[in-house]
């Protein structure tokens, strides 16, 4: 409930200010380039901090004998506004340590000047102002609600740097650079707040009054400006302007405004007159002026044209983000008093509300009184007699925020009848605690009398349609309802495809089913052995364990008899593309700090340890355990393999085991064999990998627990809790 609060916070701020975000950040970033030009300016002067006014208006004063006034801009430009020794009219850009003219004074080119009118007032004088300065404060509104957002989606403060999890492409890049353009952000904001607060004179407006008494002891003749004493204190650097005295009479001053106070000067004595110091209003809004513009540091204008220009990104995202979430929302003609079937869902990104919106309007279709809502509106269902609960999992193991409540509602709330009760949960095995939530609500309803678990609890994997249909026709079996057993009707579009080619393929013996694949993903691509690789024949989802040899993919595939992924990959010819999904495995990569690797394969789940093995330059302790039915010329080749990678020093041992050979061997053997290596490699922080068939899975680990416990060592839970044992099986 409080995530939605926020998050509707924040969506408003935006959808309010969007027009105005939007103008005020292209403006913004065109402004940055400008500033940043300027930055670059050839009249600029350098050094300004070494030259004090005593050292150079003298010689300025003897070349233009009338100045008005000089002033300095953030760019340390100087313009000098008089008449020359031949009496020209003078209006231009000087070095002021030689009084040499560097160019005419000219206003900011027109474009420039277009754009700063439309950034500050819309071209709409005061109102315009006041859009923007209201524009930013929401802006300022719409950070702070976005960093809440961002540190409870982290699961809180300490987890601020903590990994990112991809959830779709404008959610992962939309939170990624909020966290990395957090401060920039929050800087434009507010300073634009203050700047427009400051010219609306929200917090007052500074007079400078001097109060001067002209100096008795006048001398006769003016000393030399090289001797003024307050000349000498000041160098260039701290000037913004100098006005001269208008008239060689007692009354008239040098009047100097520099960064942090105004100065009156003597004209004949150069003494300092008077001086008065800004008060912080004034720093304030001088220093949100540099640090809005950019104009006093080139790499600070460039971060500024980077964030205006993402923002237009931020818009874009967040609106992304917001459509997909909308558009799985669904009507309810029933009321939840009124229903007999209630469908409660958690779903943090949409995906899982698909599902259970394709299964709600079937039911409707069939005349049935269904009620769908959030796991947060769980109540009495005084009609249902059949509960289907779709939750996903977020976070580490936990709730969505549209079901964090229903953990305290269950205990509160109990039903007067009894109620047939499904789970489905939605996860993805790349996270250690695979769907925990929907776990811990089968726990938690499994407690409850009232409640009838009608199925065992069901999981479908990275929104995967056929996980999802195993599940429907289990419910249609247990119930009497026809709902769709077609992958189609739930299959998701899969997003984020890239185009992959063939580089290479093997061929399929008669002896060896077995093919490797080798492809090329665009060179952009990012992805790491033990990733997986998603492909779509039919529209059904298959994942393949991948190995990364150089930027290639490399497959390793067993052709099954009308194997749907197996047949599609392996009809594939040299130079063919096709269209797959690269998908993160974090939980089966290779531990970059584990002192020791050992490896278990058995058929196919070889694949991801080449590329490991071939990733390991650091020359890592690695051992192999392989185990296949016979040896053939392919397995001959991995053996080859192996020995060139130990021959290397990638690997230090490797050993295959085969099971239908002479003097059959299971990859358990071998491991029995190394009992002590095994245990050892344990207790001292190493990791165990395993790929292959959950049976090998299974038998390895029953073996292991048993070669623990004799040795009184920790089981195999307490090691896969510290990811000490990887499982990547099938
Ligand atoms: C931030 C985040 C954390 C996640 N944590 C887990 C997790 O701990 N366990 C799990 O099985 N899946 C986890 N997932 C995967 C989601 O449960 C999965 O993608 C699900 O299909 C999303 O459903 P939704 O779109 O309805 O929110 C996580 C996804 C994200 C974005």
């Amino acid at each position: 409930m409080t995530l939605s609060i926020w998050r509707y916070a924040h969506l408003t701020l935006a959808a309010f200010s969007f027009a105005f975000l939007l103008i005020v950040s292209l403006t913004g970033t065109l402004l940055a380039v400008s500033a940043a030009q300027e930055r670059m300016s050839p009249l600029r002067v350098h050094d300004l901090q070494n030259l004090t006014l005593a050292q150079t208006l003298p010689i300025l004063r003897k070349a233009y004998p009338e100045i008005t006034e000089i002033n300095i801009n953030h760019n340390q430009q100087v313009t000098l506004q008089g008449i020359d020794a031949d009496g020209n009219d003078i209006n231009a850009y000087i070095d002021p340590s030689t009084g040499q003219i560097l160019g005419k004074a000219q206003k900011p080119a027109e474009w420039v000047q277009w754009v700063t009118a439309l950034h500050r007032s819309l071209f709409l004088h005061e109102t315009g102002r006041l859009i923007v300065g209201i524009t930013s404060f929401c802006l300022l509104l719409i950070t702070l609600s976005g960093l809440v957002l961002f540190v409870q989606r982290q699961q809180g403060l300490k987890r601020f740097f903590a990994k990112i999890p991809k959830d779709g492409w404008a959610q992962y890049y939309h939170v990624t650079a909020g966290r990395l353009l957090l401060v920039p952000i929050l800087l434009i904001a507010l300073t634009g707040s203050y700047l427009s607060a400051e010219r609306f004179e929200i917090f007052g407006k500074e007079k400078i009054k001097h109060n001067i008494t002209p100096p008795s002891d006048a001398p006769e003749k003016p000393l030399n400006m090289a001797d003024f004493e307050g000349f000498k204190a000041i160098n260039w650097a701290q000037v913004q302007s100098i006005e001269f005295p208008f008239a060689p009479d007692p009354e008239e001053y040098f009047t100097i405004k520099l960064q942090d106070r105004e100065v009156v000067i003597d004209q004949f004595t150069g003494k300092i007159l008077s001086q008065v110091f800004y008060n912080k209003t004034t720093m304030l809004a001088n220093l949100s002026l540099d640090l809005h513009t950019g104009r006093t540091n080139l790499g600070w204008a460039v971060v500024l044209g980077l964030v205006s220009l993402n923002m237009l990104f931020f818009v874009y995202s967040g609106f992304a983000m917001t459509y997909r979430r909308l558009r799985t929302r669904v009507r309810n003609p029933y009321t939840a008093a009124e229903a007999e079937y209630i469908l409660l869902v958690g779903s943090e990104n949409g995906s899982t509300r698909r599902f259970a919106n394709a299964i709600h309007t079937q039911l409707l279709q069939a005349g049935l009184h269904v009620h769908l809502t959030d796991l947060n509106n769980y109540q009495t269902f005084p009609k249902a007699k059949h509960l289907l609960i779709f939750a996903a999992t977020h976070g580490l193991g936990d709730a969505p925020s549209n079901a964090r409540k229903f953990a305290t509602l269950l205990p509160q709330i109990t039903q007067n009848q009894t109620i047939n009760f499904a789970i489905v949960g939605f996860g993805s095995k790349a996270y250690p605690d695979f769907c925990g939530y929907a776990k811990e609500i089968q726990t938690l309803l499994a407690g409850q009398t009232w409640a009838n678990a009608l199925l065992p609890l069901h999981t479908v994997n990275d929104k995967s349609a056929q996980d999802f249909t195993t599940w429907v026709k289990a419910l249609n079996a247990a119930t009497n309802l026809t709902l769709s057993q077609n992958q189609d009707t739930y299959f998701q579009k899969p997003k984020h495809l890239r185009t992959l080619r063939v580089i290479s393929k093997t061929t399929v013996t008669e002896q060896d089913q077995t093919f490797i694949l080798t492809l090329r993903p665009p060179f952009w691509s990012r992805f790491e052995s033990g990733d997986l690789l998603a492909i779509y024949p039919q529209q059904q989802e298959r994942l393949y364990s991948v190995a990364k040899i150089g930027r290639d993919i490399q497959l390793i595939i067993k052709l099954h008899e009308s194997g749907l992924g197996s047949g599609f990959l392996n009809n594939l010819k040299i130079g063919d593309t096709f269209r797959a999904r690269l998908v993160r495995n974090v939980a089966f990569h290779w531990p970059e700090a584990a002192p020791a690797v050992l490896m278990i394969a058995n058929g196919t789940g070889i694949a991801p340890f080449w590329g490991m093995i071939a990733q390991n330059k650091k020359h890592t302790e690695a051992y192999l355990y392989a185990g296949f039915r016979h040896a053939t010329p392919l397995v001959q080749q991995y053996q080859q393999m192996a020995t060139a990678q130990q021959n290397i020093s990638q690997v230090k041992t490797h050993q295959f085991a085969f099971s239908r050979e002479k003097d059959p061997k299971y990859v358990m053997d071998l491991l029995q064999k190394d009992t002590d290596l095994v245990a050892d490699l344990l207790t001292r922080g190493g990791v165990i990998m395993i790929c292959g068939s959950w049976a090998m899975q299974r038998d390895v680990e029953t073996m292991l627990n048993q070669m623990l416990k004799s040795r009184n060592a920790h089981d195999v839970a307490y090691y896969k809790n510290n990811n000490q044992i990887l499982t990547d099986c099938y």
